[in-house]
């Protein structure tokens, strides 16, 4: 640690993802934690940060009282719920702190109030901070180019049982980025449910389907298939601390940028690819 470190601010430091974002932050360097933050009435709240994540006292407790901690932190790193992010959100705008978010399930209205907030403050917004993904993201592009136009497009995505958005983000982000390729809107294109005498499949849709089983940490396949060949681009991640290596990693750039909204593609300089 160095005077230069950033200091991170983590919500929804007890979930699965904030657990791990404290053992990144703690691994990675030129980062340390400054504050860790639960919704209020959680039972955490009190709980040394470091044990929280089996890292033994770290002698910061985990808080919901923001501004008391508004002092001890850079950025804020958000994975927790949509109306959970917006609390957080409205927070770092008034106190011009930067933001990384990989909370999933957001409105289209809740999306167009990061990207105003995103006029005043840094945010990465991504649903998906592995390296792998952001790659697919780019595959998918360079696919949807050669094939897209005439394939049947469906996206297939596998998570735990506690998860609570479907599709997952991911797989929506994988749709928008096949859908901005062929200049269509993705909400023209997607089917996300069939059930009963759906009829044939309609030229031009893009399917969508969900598995929730297990202890499944996040798989995504997009399928591009004619008669007689398919192309199947896969991503399977086994460790959420991928996710979480990847957030810290967004944290530490952002710190270098002017105000704006970036994507994890922005981070990986894969959008000038
Ligand atoms: N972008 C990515 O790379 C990525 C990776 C994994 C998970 N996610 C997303 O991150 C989010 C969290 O996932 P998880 O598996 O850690 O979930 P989780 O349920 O284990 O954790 C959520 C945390 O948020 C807290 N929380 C819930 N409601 C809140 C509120 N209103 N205000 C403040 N805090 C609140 C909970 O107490 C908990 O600590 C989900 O939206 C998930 O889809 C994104
Ligand atoms: O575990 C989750 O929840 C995940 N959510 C993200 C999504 O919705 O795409 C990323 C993968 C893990």
């Amino acid at each position: 640690m160095n005077n230069n470190s950033i200091r991170v601010a983590i919500a929804g430091a007890g979930g699965r993802m904030g657990r791990q974002l404290i053992n990144a932050v703690l691994q990675i360097e030129g980062v340390i934690l400054g504050a860790a933050f639960e919704h209020t009435g959680s039972s955490l709240l009190g709980v040394d940060a470091g044990e929280l994540a089996g890292l033994g006292k770290l002698n910061i407790r985990v808080t919901d009282q923001l501004e008391q901690e508004k002092d001890q932190f850079d950025v804020l790193i958000d994975f927790t719920r949509p109306e959970g992010t917006l609390n957080y959100l409205a927070f770092c705008v008034e106190n011009h702190k930067n933001m990384i978010i990989g909370t999933t399930g957001f409105s289209d209205s809740q999306k167009e109030m990061i990207a105003q907030a995103a006029k005043n403050i840094g945010i990465v917004f991504a649903a998906n901070y592995s390296i792998g993904v952001n790659l697919v993201l780019k595959l998918l592009e360079k696919a949807a180019k050669i094939m897209g136009d005439y394939s049947d497009i469906e996206i297939i995505e596998a998570h735990h049982r506690h998860k609570v958005d479907a599709p997952s983000g991911t797989a929506l982000a994988m749709g928008e980025s096949i859908a901005d390729t062929l200049n269509i809107k993705l909400a023209d294109h997607a089917v996300y449910c069939r059930e009963g005498h759906t009829g044939e499949r309609p030229k031009g849709a893009i399917g969508f389907a969900t598995i929730r089983a297990g202890d499944i940490v996040g798989e995504h396949t997009a399928i591009f298939a004619d008669i007689g060949e398919r192309v199947e681009i896969s991503h399977k991640a086994s460790s959420r601390m991928t996710f979480a290596n990847g957030a810290v990693r967004a944290a530490i750039w952002l710190s270098a940028q002017p105000t704006g909204l970036y994507d994890m593609r922005d981070v990986l300089g894969l959008n000038t690819l």
